[in-house]
Formats: C-alpha cells, sequence, structure tokens
C-alpha cells in the first residue's frame, strides 16, 4: 500500500493511538508518524518501544506540518487538546479523532478548527480493556467497522483521503450522522458497559458474603463482564457524561423491561420468561444466519500481555 499522509501526528498514545501507528507502520501508510503524550512517563515508553519515528515533548511539535492530526485522549479532554493544537495547524491540514461519543467531541472541537483546515470526527468499533502506550497492536482494527461523522459540506476529499488510511489499517469504514452514532453506540457499547459495572459491583458486595465463590465458580458471561469492567476508568466515565442523553433514554428502556422480568419471576409468569427469551434467541440466530457476526469482537483471542496503567 502507498502512503497518504504524509506526516500523521498521533496525540494522546494509548491503545487506539498505539495500535493506529502498529497498523500504519503494517501497510506503509504514513510518511512519517509523530506523536505526543501529556504525561512524561508515557512519552518515555512510547520512545522506549519506539511506538511512532519521533516523539515530541510538545504537542505544538508533533503537529507541525502534518497532514493529519488523529486526538486519541479520553472523550472530555478532546476540547481541551483542540485548542491546544489549533494555532499549530498546517493549512489543508485534516484532524480527526476516535472518541467513543460524536456528538459532544465535534461540538468541543468543532470552534476550535480553524479556516482551511478540515475535521472529520471518527470512531474505530474496536478495542480492548487494555490501556496505555504498551497495549497497541496492529491487527486491533482488522475487519472492524471504523464510523465517520463529518458534519454536512465538509471536504469531500478530506474523507475520502481517511477513510483510505483506515481501510489500509484493515478496517470497513461507513459514514453516519454523530447522533444516530451516539443513539447506536448507546445501545450497543455503552449501556452494555454499565451493566457490566453494575453487575461486577453487585457480585463484589456479594462477595463479602460467600468470600471467593463468586469468582471462583463465575461462568463464561460474567467473566466477559469482569473483563469489559476492567476498562479504563477515566474513559468510561467521559462516555457517560458526554453521551448523557442517549444513554439515559436506553438505560430507561432497560429498567422497563427488567423490572417486567422481575416482576414475572415474582408472580411465576412463566409464559412471559418463556416467550422473551424465545424473542431475544431468535434474534441473536437471525444475526449468525445473515453471516453478520463475522467480526464479532472475540478480543480473548487477541489480548495483550503487556498491560500499563493509564496515564
Ligand atoms: N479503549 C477502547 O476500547 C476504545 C477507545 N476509544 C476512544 O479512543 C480514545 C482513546 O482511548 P484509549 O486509547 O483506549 O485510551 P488510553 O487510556 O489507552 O490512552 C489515552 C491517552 O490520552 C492521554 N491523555 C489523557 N488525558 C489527557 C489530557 N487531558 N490531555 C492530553 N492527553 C491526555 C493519556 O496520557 C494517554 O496517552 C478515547 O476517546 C476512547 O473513547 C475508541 C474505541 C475503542
Ligand atoms: O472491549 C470491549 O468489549 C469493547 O467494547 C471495546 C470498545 C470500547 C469502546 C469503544 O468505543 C469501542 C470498542
Amino acid at each position: 500500500m502507498s502512503v497518504i499522509y504524509t506526516r500523521v501526528a498521533l496525540i494522546g498514545l494509548g491503545l487506539i493511538a498505539g495500535s493506529m501507528a502498529h497498523a500504519m507502520r503494517r501497510a506503509g501508510l504514513a510518511g512519517e508518524i509523530t506523536g505526543y503524550a501529556r504525561s512524561a512517563d508515557t512519552r518515555a515508553v512510547a520512545r522506549e518501544i519506539g511506538l511512532c519515528d519521533r516523539i515530541t515533548d510538545t504537542v505544538a511539535e508533533a503537529v507541525a506540518g502534518a497532514d493529519l492530526v488523529v486526538l486519541c485522549v479520553p472523550v472530555g479532554a478532546m476540547g481541551a487538546v483542540a485548542e491546544e493544537i489549533a494555532p499549530h495547524l498546517a493549512p489543508g491540514a485534516t484532524v480527526t479523532d476516535v472518541g467513543s461519543v460524536k456528538r459532544d467531541v465535534i461540538t468541543q472541537v468543532g470552534p476550535h478548527i480553524p479556516a482551511g483546515v478540515h475535521f472529520v470526527p471518527g470512531h474505530p468499533l474496536a478495542g480492548t480493556e487494555h490501556s496505555g502506550p504498551r497495549s497497541g497492536f496492529a491487527e486491533l482494527f482488522d475487519n472492524r467497522y471504523v464510523l465517520l461523522t463529518p458534519e454536512p459540506g465538509t471536504d469531500a476529499d478530506a474523507i475520502a483521503r481517511l477513510r483510505a488510511l483506515w481501510e489500509g489499517c484493515g478496517a470497513k469504514v461507513e459514514e453516519m450522522d454523530a447522533d444516530h452514532h451516539d443513539l447506536v453506540l448507546a445501545v450497543t457499547s455503552h449501556t452494555p458497559h454499565l451493566i457490566a459495572y453494575t453487575m461486577v459491583g453487585v457480585a463484589d458486595d456479594l462477595r463479602r458474603v460467600t468470600d471467593s465463590e463468586v469468582i471462583k465458580y463465575s461462568a463464561a458471561g460474567f467473566r466477559d463482564f469482569t473483563r469489559i469492567a476492567a476498562s479504563d476508568p477515566t474513559m468510561w466515565r467521559d462516555v457517560f457524561l458526554t453521551n448523557k442523553d442517549a444513554t439515559l433514554e436506553i438505560l430507561g428502556r432497560f429498567t422497563e423491561e427488567l423490572f417486567a422480568l422481575q416482576r414475572a419471576i415474582r408472580t411465576g409468569d412463566g409464559d412471559h420468561l418463556h416467550a422473551y427469551f424465545t424473542r431475544t434467541r431468535a434474534i441473536r440466530r437471525g444475526i449468525i444466519e445473515a453471516g453478520q457476526d463475522t467480526d464479532a469482537p472475540d478480543f480473548g483471542r487477541v489480548q495483550r500481555k503487556r498491560e500499563t496503567p493509564a496515564t
């Protein structure tokens, strides 16, 4: 594959930036990759493992001359980082991000983008519970979706170029309206994460009663919850604070259904339970039969062994 951007600047050097660096190198998509992280420790690790061609001590040096700048920080930090880089952006450059929430990022970042610079928000639907500069790997985006959520009127060439970069990283790219993205992700990712956090919290309370049995005898479902609940607390705090409306909407529906199931159990309404579980089973089977589960996340297969605390 050929070079798509002469210089790509990665801001925030964690799982996603690291994986992008590896994937871009695998396919030779960037002439040079520069990187900046706020913490000196993270920059030191990134230098030690050769994550980028150049790790800079200031954000200004990282973005100078870059034709693509990728914001890879927690969603709540996007606006402040955009403000910091704005004076140093090259004319004609594209700024993108990888945040898990899109409308809030557009609201935070958009006003800081200078005239002549393109802003194309993005979100790779791929990740793990690991974080930090050592956690990235080249295969993370293989056969996974990346959703781009540009506002109407965004430069078509800038979008096409970013699309080509993600495809070169192994991903399938689709465009979507930012609000729709946030609602879809509230259903498929954000609320499920909250449920996992809650379930692990409940089990932790119970553990005080049953000693270590909860963990010792946990079957696959609960183990998956514990993996998800090990995800970065800063990242997920920001997701819920910035995708508030959509998450509350889905949580409201979730609790209504949960109460209905609770009532069915209490009243011994087996027909309700059976009908409900029959419906959900048909949904899963429909997904498999439609061949839509080929990229189902199986993070266990590709999990990284090295883990560093988020910085
Ligand atoms: N972890 C995952 O599974 C996925 C994460 N994302 C999104 O990607 C973004 C980055 O996530 P990860 O790479 O997982 O995080 P990470 O925790 O591995 O890395 C985040 C990086 O941002 C830096 N950082 C944190 N706060 C900062 C601030 N205020 N200013 C400047 N730098 C700051 C950290 O030092 C670190 O280098 C987030 O917006 C997240 O929502 C998207 C898809 C999947
Ligand atoms: O680890 C998991 O189960 C994930 O769900 C990964 C993930 C986390 C956040 C995203 O915005 C996208 C993907």
